[in-house]
């Protein structure tokens, strides 16, 4: 499976994302930058975390706008499976890809620190390599990711298996409604997620917890 990586002024977590899904598939991403309007054929296109364009106006709201998310958008329309990780999932929600927003932390502080996910739906294609209600380990580090939607909204993603990963046994570090940390879109090939996968795969980060959403994505197996 081939896969690519969003590069954007601001984000910082890109190198994490390219050496991850370059260590699970064997393969590196090719990378895609904001004035791009034509994608590489891809079957993952990955916007990773950071700060893009310094957060002005509201995380995510400035790259949502560059050129390069209509061709995200279309792509996603086409079939073609797209991860946003934390200000990647803010991006994804503020282009109108995903339902709901991230609102300030309800500490009203950056939070970095490790907490504990339950995978809510394990039937998608980011999650097939868990069983549902696993619980995992994954790293946090964001301002705004208190994640909210309106009850007729919250209702149908509910129903329809949308939350995808929750934050487990009162590990809720930002104050988001049902501890959602993980939604899809309904067709189920756009999933955007809080916490950082990326930075917990091999050994040398502690565990590899986060292993599975990449393998998932790009059909491997789970080493
Ligand atoms: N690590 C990140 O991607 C941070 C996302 C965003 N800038 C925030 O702080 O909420």
């Amino acid at each position: 499976m081939k896969s690519a990586v969003l590069q954007l002024p601001g984000l910082n977590r890109d190198r994490d994302m390219i050496a991850a899904l370059t260590k699970i598939s064997g393969t590196a991403p090719v990378t895609i930058w904001q004035t791009e309007t034509t994608l590489p054929d891809v079957d993952l296109i990955v916007i990773p975390g950071g700060f893009s364009y310094g957060d002005y106006l509201r995380c995510g709201a400035i790259a949502a706008r560059m050129p390069v998310m209509q061709a995200v958008k279309a792509a996603a329309e086409r079939g073609t499976k797209v991860l946003g990780v934390c200000n990647g999932f803010q991006i994804l929600l503020e282009a109108g890809l995903l339902p709901g927003a991230l609102m300030r932390n309800s500490s009203l502080k950056f939070v970095c620190k490790e907490i504990k996910l339950e995978v809510a739906n394990a039937d998608t294609d980011f999650t097939r390599a868990y069983a549902k209600g696993q619980i995992i380990r994954c790293p946090v580090a964001h301002h705004d990711g208190n994640y909210f939607a309106d009850a007729e909204t919250l209702k149908a993603i509910e129903g329809n298996g949308q939350v995808v990963f929750r934050y487990a046994e009162g590990t809720n570090p930002n104050g988001s409604i049902n501890d959602i940390a993980g939604v899809m879109n309904e067709k189920g090939n756009v999933l955007g997620m809080m916490p950082h996968p990326e930075n917990l795969i091999e050994a040398a980060h502690g565990g590899n917890d986060g292993r599975g959403i990449f393998a998932s994505a790009l059909d491997v197996i789970a080493a």
